[in-house]
């Protein structure tokens, strides 16, 4: 009996454990997903811009500094009523100022609802277009709930559920979830390709 086809890799470039985890819990489920995921951590420059270029550089230095295909991430965190901000800097404003300043950050404005947004970028190699794929989940931001071993997941109570991502099992944030919308996108992409 001859030995199954072996699958082809391809990297998921993130230094960041929590998206690795989802991701990898996200694709237990898609058993067509048509690649082995591999990952590897690299100190990427992170541009200033919209979400969408942001993606694009991250993923194309990706590309080059691995030689070869690979996928990256972008979260966002947009507030309504801050024009999108703080978007794709969230990271530092999170670091900066935590949930609690967060929240304050829309004191003053009647509209505290926001948006998470993923973007999952994918190259085939050096100097190849960089494809995005995109998945946005609204919400409401409200003062710090729930297990806070993931970011401003404790923060974002997603709209017509009543909890946030952090008082929900990763089950149920995994088939709502930005990150799980995003992936779906690039997972069907992936699955057409010959
Ligand atoms: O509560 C959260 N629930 C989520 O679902 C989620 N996804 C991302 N994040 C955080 O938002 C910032 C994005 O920045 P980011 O996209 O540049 O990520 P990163 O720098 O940590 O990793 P990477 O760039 O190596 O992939 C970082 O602080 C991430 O920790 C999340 N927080
Ligand atoms: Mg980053």
């Amino acid at each position: 009996m001859s030995a199954p086809a072996q699958r082809a890799t391809l990297t998921f470039v993130t230094g960041n454990a929590n998206k690795l985890r989802e991701v990898k819990e996200i694709l237990a489920s898609s058993p067509d997903f048509p690649f082995d995921l591999t990952n590897q951590d690299l100190d990427l420059p992170e541009i200033q811009g919209t979400t969408q270029e942001v993606a694009r550089a991250k993923c194309s230095a990706a590309a080059a500094a691995l030689n070869g295909p690979c996928i990256t991430e972008d979260t966002a965190l947009c507030f309504a009523a801050l024009n999108g901000l703080p978007g794709p800097y969230i990271k530092d404003f999170m670091k900066g100022v935590g949930h609690a300043g967060l929240n304050s950050m829309l004191d003053g404005f009647s509209d505290r609802t926001a948006h998470a947004l993923c973007t999952f970028a994918y190259c085939r190699g050096p100097g190849q277009e960089v494809l995005l794929f995109e998945g946005s989940t609204e919400g409401t931001i409200v003062p710090a709930r729930g297990d806070k071993k993931f970011g401003w997941d404790p923060i974002l109570e997603v709209k017509g559920t009543g909890l946030t991502y952090a008082e929900m099992e990763s089950t149920q944030k995994n088939t709502l979830s930005h990150r799980y919308k995003a992936l779906s996108a690039l997972k069907e992409y992936l699955c057409s390709k010959p």
